[in-house]
């Protein structure tokens, strides 16, 4: 029997975003799909966080339109955006040092129930236990008492990523994660966003090619604001206007497995 291709969860149409005249994005259109894993890669300047910031509501587009599940956002406020289901992690963790590991996902798990709850407001047996099984999937389920501030880099970004899963989005946004970190924390990072795609659904802005060539099935490749080239990473890496404004530019100045 052929396999169908999953329902699109996520629908850009014709998108751009303008600073003071300056066309940041053009014309951007972009279909995801449900437990899809998207890469959105590119030259500094391209405009793949300002799509992420459309997306997510940061940024309002000049023109164009965005549809979540059937919903059209184009309009929304970025918290009604975040209710909606779309969560958003930026590039710099952005944690309470003082804080416990655990301490860290209550809060958002508090945040997603929309309560003022004060830490020691008691969570039910089934909530700590989603907690558990959250911090298993991050890779932190030893690390629960930890302060974290003591905690890696790498754990720091997946603290991050288990919070935001702690609110149950249906689409992820995350702006290079695996920047920083080493290699053994960028494979474990790419097999935690594998898993969390068996649920939900992730665009990821990367400039590690390794990263990408080892995780992703479908990339998008922006240039000056416009969609270049979309399809598998070995229709992108063949495409000569992909070599030419990316990968080759890249290349020259290519030290071993560093960012672009
Ligand atoms: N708030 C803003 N005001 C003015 N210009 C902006 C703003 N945000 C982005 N830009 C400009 O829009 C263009 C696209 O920026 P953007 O950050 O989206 O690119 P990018 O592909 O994510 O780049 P990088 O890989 O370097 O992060 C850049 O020229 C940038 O300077």
């Amino acid at each position: 029997m052929k396999e169908q291709t999953p329902p699109v969860i996520l629908q850009c149409d014709s998108l751009t975003a303008e600073f003071d005249g300056f066309k940041a994005v053009q014309g951007m259109s972009l279909a995801l799909h449900q437990g899809e894993l998207r890469f959105l890669i590119g030259p500094n300047g391209a405009g793949k966080t300002t799509m992420l910031d459309m997306i997510c509501g940061k940024t309002k587009p000049a023109t164009g339109k965005i549809v979540f599940g059937g919903t059209d956002i184009t309009r929304k406020k970025e918290h009604q955006i975040a209710e909606l289901g779309i969560g958003r992690k930026f590039q710099t963790p952005s944690i309470f040092r003082t804080l416990t590991v655990r301490e860290h996902m209550e809060l958002a798990m508090k945040q997603r129930r929309g309560v003022f709850a004060v830490m020691r407001a008691k969570l039910t047996g089934e909530e700590r236990e989603r907690i558990e099984a959250q911090l298993a999937m991050i890779g932190l389920e030893r690390k629960g008492e930890w302060i974290a501030g003591g905690l890696s880099h790498g754990e720091k970004q997946w603290l991050e990523i288990g919070m935001l899963l702690m609110q149950e989005p249906k689409v992820l946004l995350l702006d290079e994660p695996v920047a920083g970190m080493t290699d053994a924390e960028t494979e474990k990072t790419g097999e935690l966003l594998r898993e969390i795609t068996r649920t939900q659904s992730v665009i990821v802005v990367e400039h590690d090619m390794e990263f990408v060539r080892n995780f992703a099935s479908k990339v998008t490749v922006m240039h000056e604001g416009e969609l270049l080239k979309e399809g598998t990473m070995e229709d992108v890496q063949r495409d000569e206007r992909v070599a030419e404004v990316y990968l080759g530019k890249r290349r020259e100045s290519d030290a071993g497995r560093t960012s672009a």
